[in-house]
């Protein structure tokens, strides 16, 4: 597996994410742009990362009607970001409309979806209505993505083990609530370090306010990469 880290450009401003990025070389990791980012520099920031040599990974997590959340997903595939999100609980019927667009134009965009946010916990779950559990909710979620020909789900490490085995390994598991040992938990629920996360079967590992809002950020990314290089080297 390559470059599984996806560090998470969460900045209001465009000129503080790409000083960020300066410090993260492309040929190891990946960027994920998100909501924060894009609605104050739009385009322009993925643009801009993309010349620096990024993959990006666009998590807008879109969420409408199926015609709605395809056009979305195949402007973002216009912009040529290496991965798309949109959220399970839109359905089959939208996760598919948005897959089978990306396929007719023949698209390499990767196409995965949100299943339940690692900032929740049970009893947030059943605050809005579903009482099956965590496990079961993003288990069901998840498969229902497979189905209807998505690369891979958001979900946290702590149920990737669960989705290894029922869905397989290339079904992609991107997992952000990872929290290296240094780091505050922040508004975080369902947390792993990085090698908790890639020995659960994690495909990639996104990570935003350890790195960002470190003291030194460099230093922590080097922490991080050397946890994740060490797991890596034994497989
Ligand atoms: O379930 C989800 C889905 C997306 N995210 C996003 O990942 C990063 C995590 O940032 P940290 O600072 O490392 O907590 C952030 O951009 C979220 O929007 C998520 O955390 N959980």
């Amino acid at each position: 597996m390559q470059k599984p880290i996806i560090v998470a450009l969460d900045h209001d401003r465009l000129d503080d994410a790409l000083a960020t990025s300066d410090l993260i070389d492309p040929a190891l990791c990946r960027v994920k742009v998100g909501k924060e980012l894009f609605t104050s520099a739009g385009p322009a920031a993925v643009n801009a990362l993309h010349q620096r040599g990024f993959d990006v990974f666009l998590d807008l997590k879109f969420h409408d009607i199926p015609n709605t959340v395809a056009k979305a997903v195949l402007a973002a595939a216009d912009l040529g970001v290496w991965m798309v999100n949109v959220h399970a609980s839109g359905g089959e019927a939208m996760m598919a409309h948005a897959a089978s667009a990306l396929a007719q134009r023949n698209l390499p965009t990767k196409l995965i979806a949100v299943t339940v946010l690692t900032s929740m916990s049970e009893s947030d779950l059943k605050q809005v209505g579903v009482d099956s559990g965590i496990d079961a909710q993003v288990l069901r979620l998840a498969t229902l993505a497979q189905r209807a020909g998505l690369d891979g789900v958001v979900c946290s490490a702590r149920e990737s083990a669960a989705l290894r085995e029922a869905l397989g390994d290339e079904f992609l598991k991107v997992t952000p609530g990872i929290r290296p040992s240094f780091a505050a938990v922040d508004d975080q629920q369902r947390i792993t370090t990085p090698a908790e996360a890639l020995t659960n079967g994690s495909t990639h590992l996104v990570i935003g306010r350890p790195i960002t809002r470190a003291k030194t950020p460099r230093e922590a990314l080097a922490l991080i990469q050397r946890e994740v290089e060490g797991v890596l080297s034994t497989r």
